[in-house]
């Protein structure tokens, strides 16, 4: 007889393979349960159902800002979705882009590439500024930027060169109005801008040969169109890594190109370094924004060693981030004052009044002209040209009762934000009257602080952001601002706009992730001088 005392009414007592089993559900099951507790425990906001591998990609067209626009809209102002696997926070109100902008700003000073997949075609892809981590390498480029490159003091020793290619331009589009010949606005102002950045940044080389902003614009052209051609999923989906279509081939291929002709450009630099030393810095053969660049690459003393292809990028994400964002900003003001005529006429009264008609507006005109700067500032809010602001973060952090992690992404989506009926009455009109005066009482539910007209470019308020806000804020914004400005004053002052085949402009956006015109700007411009 089996003496073991089994008390079998004692809770304690348990069958030999039920306790084998016991210990094998619980060594198997507890850290997937301690997962799905952890898992469980992180809020994630609302977002569209995914679809397997692909998540939302189906639900994103090809005009991005606009698409996530149309989602916000269903699922709210912040939402989670998935670009392939990759998740990402989609931010679309002021209130929360403050948070993330201006509460949070150091926690959200990081970036990612937005094409991430593209990044395998970037033969430069460690040494990006604008896809930099928060870090020393960004902190010193952007310390650089705006002490040295292109702020205060070194704008305005550039002064003469905005001035002379503006000059530049108005005088080819007199030639076209003598000869009754229509332009393509886009490219007009596509070079303007071009050869503008161009002679700051490499101004001796420019001096020397005239053809060389444009040789710039044609590889950076071929480049870009390189990348569009990489389609929507070939850089979001999962097939990204293939490259089936051999698009990333051909893109580093035109990378390269471009690489050879900016080594030959340093080696001369270089080599003729000490030619140029002695000359002042208001010479036209003074310190170039290469020059700087060149001595910091030089200085063992430097903050931090900067390489050669730290350059190469740098010139090359000025050349993408500062040519067509001032282009096309300039081509929807005269695209708007064309389909508006009463805008336009308060406009030219304005001009008419301030400068008169012996001489062409100038720089220093711009302060005195109030309702100038309500129009760029309007089309700034209806076209912004970097409608999306991405932001990855580096701490844990809780935005509106979600938890954001390290490493997580975020879209704000600036196009969304500047077109929220809670701030913006009839945000689809073109109403620079809105920058003037101080908005009608709040009925309609719109905050009783609601100063447009003293919303700046500082991105204090984020309800108005077309250069961003914070840290990782645009740092070409006063060269911007003073480019549109004068060449808007100086396109309206100088020519009357007549339309090629109709009597207004499609303003269509393109494609793509840019807030960039579709169809390009033909029209006629009239001389309202003898000449300039
Ligand atoms: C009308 C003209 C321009 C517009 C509308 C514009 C807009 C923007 C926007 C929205 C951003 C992102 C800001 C953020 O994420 O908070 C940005 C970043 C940047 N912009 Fe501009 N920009 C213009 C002109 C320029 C020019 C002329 C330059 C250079 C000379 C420039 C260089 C840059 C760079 C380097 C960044 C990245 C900064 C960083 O990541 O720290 N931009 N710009």
């Amino acid at each position: 007889m089996d003496t073991t005392y089994h008390d079998e009414s004692s809770e304690l007592y348990l069958h030999p393979w039920t306790k084998i089993a016991t210990i094998l559900l619980i060594t198997l099951f507890l850290p997937l349960l301690c997962i799905s507790t952890t898992r469980s425990k992180t809020r994630n906001p609302p977002g569209p159902r995914a679809l397997p591998v692909i998540g939302h990609l189906h639900l994103l067209s090809a005009r991005l800002p606009k698409s996530l626009e149309a989602l916000s809209n269903i699922h709210g102002p912040i939402m989670r979705i998935l670009m392939g696997p990759t998740p990402v926070y989609v931010i679309s109100d002021a209130a929360t882009a403050q948070q993330i902008l201006k509460a949070h700003d150091v926690d959200f000073s990081s970036k990612y590439p937005l094409g991430f997949g593209l990044s395998r075609f970037d033969i430069y892809d460690d040494s990006s500024f604008v896809n930099a981590q928060y870090g020393p390498y960004w902190r010193f480029m952007k310390k650089l930027c705006m002490t040295q490159l292109f702020a205060g003091p070194q704008l305005g020793r550039f002064v003469h060169i905005r001035e002379q290619e503006t000059s530049k331009l108005l005088e080819s589009l007199e030639k076209k109005s003598r000869l009754g010949e229509p332009c393509d606005l886009g490219k007009e102002l596509s070079g303007l801008a071009n050869c503008i950045i161009c002679r700051m940044v490499m101004g001796k080389r420019c001096a020397e040969n005239p053809e060389l902003p444009s040789e710039i614009r044609g590889l950076v052209r071929k480049m870009m169109e390189k990348a569009a051609k990489l389609s929507f999923v070939e850089v979001f989906g999962p097939l990204k890594r293939f490259d089936v279509l051999g698009n990333g081939r051909r893109l580093v291929a035109a990378t390269w190109e471009y690489d050879r002709v900016m080594e030959e450009i340093m080696r001369k630099y270089e080599v003729d370094g000490d030619v140029y030393s002695h000359r002042g810095e208001e010479e036209e053969g003074g310190k170039d924004v290469m020059d700087i660049l060149l001595e910091t690459y030089r200085d063992p003393n430097a903050e931090l060693k900067l390489t050669r292809n730290h350059i190469k990028k740098l010139f090359l994400e000025i050349f993408f981030a500062g040519v067509d964002t001032t282009a096309a900003t300039i081509q929807f003001a005269i695209a708007e004052l064309i389909n508006n005529p009463k805008i336009l006429n308060r406009l030219r009264q304005e001009i008419d009044t301030v400068v008169g008609s012996t001489r062409v507006l100038q720089e220093a005109d711009i302060p005195k002209l109030p309702y100038l700067q309500a129009i760029v500032k309007e089309t700034f809010r209806r076209h912004p040209a970097g409608p999306l602001l991405r932001r990855q973060c580096n701490v844990e952090t809780k935005i509106k009762g979600y938890d954001i992690k390290p490493g997580d992404r975020i879209i704000i989506n600036a196009y969304a934000i500047m077109r929220d009926t809670m701030t913006w009455k009839d945000p689809d009109e073109f109403v620079p009257e809105r920058f003037l005066q101080p908005p009608a009482a709040t009925e309609s539910g719109r905050d009783s602080d609601t100063n447009i007209y003293q919303m700046d470019y500082k991105g204090q308020d984020c309800r108005f952001l077309p250069f961003g806000s914070g840290r990782r804020a645009c740092p070409g914004t006063s060269h911007g601002l003073i480019v549109t400005h004068t060449a808007i004053g100086g396109l309206v002052q100088c020519f009357d706009w007549k339309v090629k085949d109709s009597d207004r402009i499609d303003i269509k956006l393109v494609t793509g992730y840019s807030g960039a015109m579709a169809l390009p700007l033909i029209c006629y411009p009239i001389s309202r001088f003898d000449s300039i």
